[in-house]
């Protein structure tokens, strides 16, 4: 890595104002009191360094497994993230993509579209130079001709899988009993189990270990506290209307590991609740926020699974690799959509295909913190707004959202619920800890109030 810019650089540029995120803007990490200046001033750069260090610790296994010639690629791959990491933290322009991409137009046609004065890491919008980071590091791997099919995340994700397996198993035993008794308060608590599994995310961590407790069924039935905004029994009744031979529910995943996991069983249960006929899965295309979903990570944790030593782990992968089969899991075909740095209400424009595949199905589940802030536009709503005023039209069928609160953007609470939050942790938007389950119908077919 000779010739590569050190990390001098820790006084804030210019462009930094010593102020809280103004009301009705993007968010920014040009606000200094914002989580979009902490994400992209410390964690980012944390982030990238830590990619850096695992790839050149882990270099030998790599070469073991590739061969002699990934070597150089390796140490430049490590020297294009170390400049990157010295653009991100002196507010360079984001630049066009020259090379290979496959979404290269996607991405090229989004960025010249941007203001001149504003397209920079620093001044962007926090959702549009966030996800450029990410896009930038796939490119660099994705350029070279060994490491183009190296996915740097996965030992965290297959960790993150591993070490959840006792609250797997705790999960199984729980399910077993609900069997025989498909009801609504079940399918609430499942809600529950998924909302809580998107706490287990890397990218919070900065890619450390997040293990979720040995019993999550336990926690999902004492957290309800810390649901902010429940809509449940709207999802509920919105499911309780679906077509039952005919319906298909559109999951937009997000992390892999534990919180995948949750996915599985929430589909499980409504195939074999027999309320809709098939779940399709929608994952990411490339490595994505350290511990997103990839087509990989899916196929890889059904294989594990399937291979465990515990019994019921077997047999639960076994059948939902079945299920992938026979069709009532399917895959999403690769769709760059969810990997740019599009707001959601921009689909129709920007993908009208994806727009029209969403609104045939029931209902759409959009997993996790990213997700939302695309649903909402990574933008200071105040807080009372309704959810679908902040969706800015974007509904494409009945929606809804499980997210645990990562980022200082919310919508849909009632007056005062903020001020008792803040009064409770003044950190409650950012750490996991605080959770809200909305939903937006489609028509007013269900009772959705829009508060
Ligand atoms: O996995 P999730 O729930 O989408 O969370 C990832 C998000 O959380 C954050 O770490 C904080 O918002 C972001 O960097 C990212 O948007």
């Amino acid at each position: 890595m000779a010739n590569s810019p050190t990390n001098f650089i820790k006084s804030d540029p210019d462009c930094i104002i010593d102020i809280q995120t103004p009301r009705y803007s993007f968010l920014s990490a040009q606000y200094k009191q914002s989580f979009a200046y902490k994400t992209m001033r410390n964690r980012l750069p944390a982030i990238l360094e830590n990619i850096i260090e695992n790839i050149t610790k882990d270099a030998e296994n790599i070469i073991a497994e590739f061969g002699e010639e990934t070597r150089k690629e390796i140490y430049d791959v490590a020297d294009r993230i170390l400049k990157l990491k010295f653009k991100l933290e002196n507010d360079y322009v984001m630049k066009t993509f020259k090379g290979e991409a496959r979404d290269k137009k996607l991405w090229n046609d989004f960025l010249n579209q941007q203001n001149n004065d504003s397209n920079s890491f620093l001044k962007a919008c926090w959702l549009y130079a966030e996800c450029y980071v990410y896009r930038r590091l796939y490119y660099f791997f994705e350029n070279h001709r060994i490491l183009k099919t190296y996915d740097y995340f996965s030992q965290n994700k297959q960790k993150a899988f591993t070490i959840s397996v006792g609250a797997m198993l705790n999960v199984f035993e729980v399910l077993q009993s609900m069997k025989s008794h498909i009801s609504d308060d079940n399918l609430k608590l499942l809600l529950k189990l998924n909302l809580w599994g998107n706490r287990c995310d890397l990218s919070i961590s900065s890619g450390k270990e997040v293990k979720p407790g040995d019993n999550p069924f336990e926690l999902a039935r004492n957290l309800d506290k810390k649901i902010i905004v429940d809509e449940s029994c709207k999802i509920i009744e919105c499911l309780n209307h679906a077509d039952r031979k005919n319906s298909v529910i559109e999951f937009i995943c997000d992390n892999a590991g534990y919180e995948l996991f949750t996915d599985f069983i929430l589909a499980d249960y409504l195939i074999e609740s027999k309320l809709v006929s098939k779940v399709r899965f929608n994952l990411k295309a490339m490595p994505w926020f350290i511990s997103d979903a990839t087509f990989n990570d899916f196929r890889w944790s059904l294989e594990y699974m399937k291979n465990h030593s515990s019994p019921v782990l077997r047999e639960y992968g076994q059948k939902w690799q079945a299920f992938v089969i026979g069709n009532k899991f399917e895959l999403a075909n690769v769709n760059y959509f969810w990997t740019s740095p599009y707001e959601y209400y921009r689909m129709p424009e920007i993908d009208p295909e994806l727009h029209k595949r969403l609104s045939k199905s029931h209902l759409v589940i959009f997993k996790g913190d990213l997700n939302y802030r695309k649903l909402i536009s990574d933008f200071s709503w105040d807080c009372t707004e309704s959810f679908k005023t902040c969706l800015k039209g974007f509904q494409p069928t009945n929606l809804c959202s499980l997210r645990t609160i990562k980022a200082d953007l919310i919508c849909g609470l009632l007056e005062g619920q903020s001020k008792s939050l803040e009064k409770e942790n003044n950190e409650w938007m950012i750490t996991g800890e605080f959770g809200t389950i909305q939903f937006a119908a489609k028509c007013d077919c269900f009772h959705n109030s829009d508060r």
